[in-house]
């Protein structure tokens, strides 16, 4: 049975552990699928291709309202499509070839990897390892909800979804979140028409609720908007597809997207057979250390954080890859901590979504005497140079300290506009040091942050 010092289950953020100080160990990389993982191949990277393509369009059909005339003419998807991919698959071959054939030191498994014992792994390719420390990153997988998988109708994923031989002329989405709203932006600015079911009663409804209904009420003036109103049925075939809603509404289209949301990889580990702890729904279970329940094995991303967010699978990562070298389960070890306090994150749809901290509604939950101020683009210089009459910066703080509770924008440039107000919060800034002790750019867009802090009572 082969042996190593390190064995890392996953290919995505579980690949950014490996630097000089791990140049003298024999590690093992097991990677079940494409090389470089979710965010690489099927996920952050080429949805913001796309999305960068979409703003284009999106421009120039907009160009007349100031005084610019412009049409697009065609939208060449398969070009787009052999743009994004032809930049992101040599980059996943290209990882996956300098840790074969460049690292004397890393060997890498191309199979599924099921845990058989403890820090004992089959590899997928016929070979059992053992290894003295083991990292989880196996990431998560699109739940797909049992009435479309039953129904036997063709569907397509972020798996899939961006490699479609042609552009959908009607493109029905199941789901209102992240992945809903950014892919309903992309097809919709590409001109295919647009159908999003959702749930609950507002789109991206975990959002702060100023937030969340603003994007819903744009969004049923572009797209065909269904909200509150389960899927009951799906019919079709490859092509045409025809979903139910529970009051009898047919919503009808050429091809259908599922994004309802994606479940944690480990429930598909074996993690018992090697006494690791994994919830119900899948998340293997992790300390403030990213140690799991068995010594010697850590974690993390999208399978035990609960953040489903890159940054936050990076941040994981370098705790994890300082903690290895630290003999996490000795006593009295010091080992790095992770840091989930101002986790941001930005939905890059139309307009652009970013939030940080709490909403109002938790901060209010919590007990916290709040003061929140909404300062709208069309208030400030820029926003009046943009004809804006969408976007929104909220602020919400603590009265008294003036301590910064929460930051939520949608609007353009969102996610850059959100940065500042995620330093301030991770550095204790508050709102009036933040607003007043420095200057702002007059008259950019960020006018709108400094407007929004100045009016906290
Ligand atoms: C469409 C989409 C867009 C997104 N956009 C953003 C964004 O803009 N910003 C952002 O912050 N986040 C975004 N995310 C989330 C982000 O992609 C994930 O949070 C991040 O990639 C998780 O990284 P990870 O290393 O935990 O998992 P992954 O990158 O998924 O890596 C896990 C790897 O493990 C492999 N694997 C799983 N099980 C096994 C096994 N048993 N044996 C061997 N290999 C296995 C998988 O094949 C995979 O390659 C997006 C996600 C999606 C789906
Ligand atoms: N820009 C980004 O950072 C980005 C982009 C895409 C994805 N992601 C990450 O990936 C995760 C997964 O994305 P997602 O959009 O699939 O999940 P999500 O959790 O953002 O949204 C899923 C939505 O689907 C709805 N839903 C669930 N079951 C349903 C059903 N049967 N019928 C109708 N609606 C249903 C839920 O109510 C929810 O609103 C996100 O939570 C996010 O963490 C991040």
């Amino acid at each position: 049975m082969n042996h190593f010092d390190l064995a890392i289950i996953g290919s995505g953020s579980g690949n950014t552990i490996l630097d000089d100080r791990y140049a003298d160990m024999q590690v093992a990389i097991l990677e079940g699928g494409t090389f470089g993982g979710t965010c690489l191949n099927v996920g952050c990277i080429p949805t913001k291709m796309f999305v960068y393509a979409a703003e284009v369009a999106r421009t120039v059909r907009e160009a007349a309202r100031y005084g610019v005339d412009a049409r697009v003419e065609k939208v060449r998807w398969s070009d787009i499509v052999d743009r994004v991919f032809d930049r992101i698959d040599p980059i996943s071959a290209g990882g996956e070839r300098y840790r074969r054939d460049e690292n004397p030191n890393t060997t890498v498994f191309s199979g599924y990897a099921t845990f058989v014992g403890p820090r004992t792994i089959q590899t997928g390719t016929g070979e059992v390892i053992t290894a003295d420390q083991v990292v989880i990153a196996a990431g998560s997988r699109p739940i797909v909800p049992d009435e479309i998988a039953r129904s036997g109708v063709p569907y397509f994923t972020n798996d899939d979804i961006m490699r479609l031989p042609a552009l959908p002329e009607r493109l029905v989405i199941v789901g209102s979140g992240f992945i809903a709203s950014e892919f309903a932006h992309v097809f919709s600015a590409f001109g295919s028409e647009v159908s999003v079911i959702g749930r609950g009663d507002r789109l991206l409804r975990d959002l702060d609720v100023d937030v969340s209904q603003r994007f819903t009420d744009l969004a049923r003036a572009k797209w065909d908007v269904h909200l509150g109103n389960p899927v009951a049925e799906v019919r079709g075939d490859v092509a045409s597809v025809e979903v139910v809603l529970a009051d009898g509404t047919v919503v009808t289209g050429d091809t259908l997207l599922v994004a309802t949301g994606r479940t944690p990889n480990g429930d598909r580990l074996g993690a018992e057979t090697a006494g690791i702890a994994v919830t119900a729904d899948g998340r293997v279970v992790v300390d403030e250390f990213q140690r799991t329940t068995a010594e010697g094995v850590y974690a993390l991303g999208d399978v035990s954080s609960p953040h489903q967010l890159k940054h936050v699978a990076n941040h994981e990562a370098r705790v994890v890859q300082a903690n290895l070298l630290r003999d996490g389960w000795r006593d009295g070890v010091e080992l790095v901590r992770t840091d989930h306090r101002y986790v941001p994150s930005a939905v890059f749809t139309d307009p652009q979504i970013a939030t940080v901290g709490l909403t109002e509604e938790q901060a209010r939950a919590q007990g916290l005497d709040v003061a929140v101020k909404v300062q709208n683009y069309s208030d400030v210089a820029y926003g009046w140079a943009m004809e804006d009459d969408e976007g929104l910066c909220k602020v919400i703080a603590e009265r008294g300290t003036g301590r910064l509770l929460g930051a939520h924008l949608i609007g353009a440039q969102a996610s850059t506009l959100i940065q500042p107000l995620i330093q301030a919060m991770n550095f204790g800034l508050s709102a009036q040091d933040m607003a007043l002790g420095q200057y702002w750019i007059h008259p950019a867009l960020t006018e709108v942050v400094e407007n929004a802090l100045l009016g906290l009572e």
